[in-house]
This record gives structure tokens, sequence and C-alpha cells, in this order.
């Protein structure tokens, strides 16, 4: 039996859950705000609140590396806890890591993070290009031999990004628009509905943008940029109508603010949920 793809796993669970994916980043000023230590026992205690919000009601949890690497190693067992306990709850785990190097050392992140007896063994990782899309080929074969998915940042939610993202190159194309084309050639090679190449586009993006999610195909879309950095749900039309299943709205900060009340986390957590299924349904 041939391992069911990222894609369509997360089809199946943002149709009963919702196309949500939260963003777990246990920041220091998020620890002092819940009162806890920041510590990793902080670290652990923020998590399983989130964890206790979340149940089984989560299609995706993209913790934020830096936030545990911070810790050192210590930081990286309590990671390591916090994804198995999100997996046991049927959450698609999205290690949010933005590795980029050149190919052979790619492989080796890859080797920590996809497949069974990996040290990370999640169901997807961010990744980024500037290193060349082709440094990455390997890395988004690996995601696909285990059933994962490599998320590629193409255009991110941030303003410093522009400069890069959008310069133009020999060939006229922007390098988003490049590194979109390559992401679509990745996946048609890996065959229909695969889809082992994801990209990152923030949903504070200009409609201009919307040329480059078109390059994309049907690649899944993670959508930062919701809440704290000033995008909202009802951004996501302009940029991503007509792509509604293929998109992962995501937020962090929002929905962490409401902590560390469990009910409240809650009551933030639907306020995230109700909109992405909404708008997943095209309403
Ligand atoms: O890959 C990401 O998730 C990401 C890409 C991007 O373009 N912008 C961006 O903010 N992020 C991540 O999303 C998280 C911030 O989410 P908020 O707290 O909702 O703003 C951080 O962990 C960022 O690293």
């Amino acid at each position: 039996m041939t391992t069911p793809s990222f894609a369509q796993r997360f089809a199946k669970l943002a149709d009963e859950r919702s196309p949500f994916c939260l963003g777990l980043d246990p920041s220091r000023d998020v620890l002092a705000r819940w009162n806890l230590p920041d510590t990793t026992q902080g670290l652990s205690d923020f998590c399983d609140r989130l964890a206790d919000a979340a149940g089984e009601t989560l299609a995706v949890v993209k913790p934020q590396s830096a936030f545990f690497e911070r810790h050192g190693p210590e930081g990286l067992v309590v990671l390591q806890r916090v994804l198995q306990r999100f997996r046991a709850a049927g959450t698609l785990t999205l290690l949010d890591v933005k590795r980029g190097d050149i190919g052979s050392t790619m492989d080796a992140y890859a080797e920590s993070l996809f497949g069974r007896g990996s040290a990370y063994d999640v169901d997807a990782a961010t990744f980024t290009a500037y290193l060349g899309l082709g440094a990455l080929a390997k890395t988004v074969e690996r995601a696909r031999a285990h059933g994962a998915c490599a998320f590629v940042v193409v255009r991110s939610s941030n303003p410093e990004g522009v400069p890069v993202q959008n310069a133009v190159g020999g060939d006229g194309r922007t390098v988003a628009q490049a590194v979109a084309d390559g992401l679509r050639e990745l996946n048609e090679k890996a065959g229909p509905g695969v889809l082992p190449a994801g990209a990152v586009m923030g949903a504070t993006l200009p409609p201009a943008d919307r040329d480059v999610v078109e390059r994309l195909g049907n690649a899944l879309l993670l959508t930062p940029g919701i809440g704290s950095q000033g995008a909202g749900f009802s951004d996501l039309p302009k940029l991503f109508s007509g792509r509604e299943r293929q998109v992962l709205p995501t937020a962090a900060r929002s929905v962490l603010e409401a902590g560390p009340d469990v009910a409240a986390l809650k009551k933030a957590l639907e306020a995230h949920q109700a909109p992405s299924r909404a708008f997943r349904e095209g309403a």
C-alpha cells in the first residue's frame, strides 16, 4: 500500500476539522504574558495548554523551531514530545524551520525531518530557496517518498522580502515567479495529486501576487500574516479565490494572545477555524 500524501491527508482533515494551521510560537513575550517561566518547563506547559485547547479539532499545527531552539537541546526534547502529542490527536505536524542550503546538506536536513525513525518525523516543514530551487529537489523527493510536504517560501508575509523576491532575473521573471514555476514542475514530476512541494504565500500580499499563485498550479498554499501582521480572513479571496481548497490559513499570535486560559484559547481557536472553513467552502 502506498503512503497517502500530505495533500490527501490534509484534504480529509480540512474537510472534517478545518484547514486552519495553528502556529505554535512560544516566544519570551508570550510566555511572560501567560505567567510562565522562560524555561523548558514553561515551554512544555505552554504547549500542553494549546494541545488541551485544540483536542482533536485541529488539522495542522506549526511549531516555530526557533522558539524551541533558543532553549538548547532540552528545548528540542520538548519539541519532540509536543509533536508526538499533536500527532496522537490526529493533527498533522508542520515544523517551521526554514531550512535552505546546498543539495548535499539539504539531504541531511531532510533526513532529520521526514520518515519514521527520523529525528522529528514531521508531516511537513518549511524551506527557503535562496541557494537555488535545484538544491531542494532531493528534499522534495524525500518528502514525497514519506507522504510529507516541503513548503518553500515563495512570497513571504513581511515587507522586507520584497526586494529579493520581486527582483527580476535575466529571463524577465521575478525570483518569486521562477520559484513558483519550479515548484509546479516538481509537483508535476511527482504525479497527479501527490503535491510534495507546497508554497508559502503571505496573506498580506497585494493582488499583483495572484500571478505567482496561478503559476503554482495545484500546490498547497501556507498563508501566514493573518492577525498580528495585519491581514484578515477577508483578504484571502483577493489572492486565493478559485484556489480555496489548497489554502492552509495560519496564525500564531492572534490565537495565543487569548491564553493562558484553556477555555479562552478554545474560543480564539474556533474564531480562526470558522472563517477558515467558510473560506474553504467558498462561502
Ligand atoms: O513560514 C511561515 O510560517 C512564515 C512565513 C512568512 O512569510 N511569514 C511568517 O510570519 N511566517 C511565520 O509565521 C509565524 C508568525 O505568525 P503570527 O504570530 O501569526 O504573525 C512565525 O513563526 C513566522 O516565522
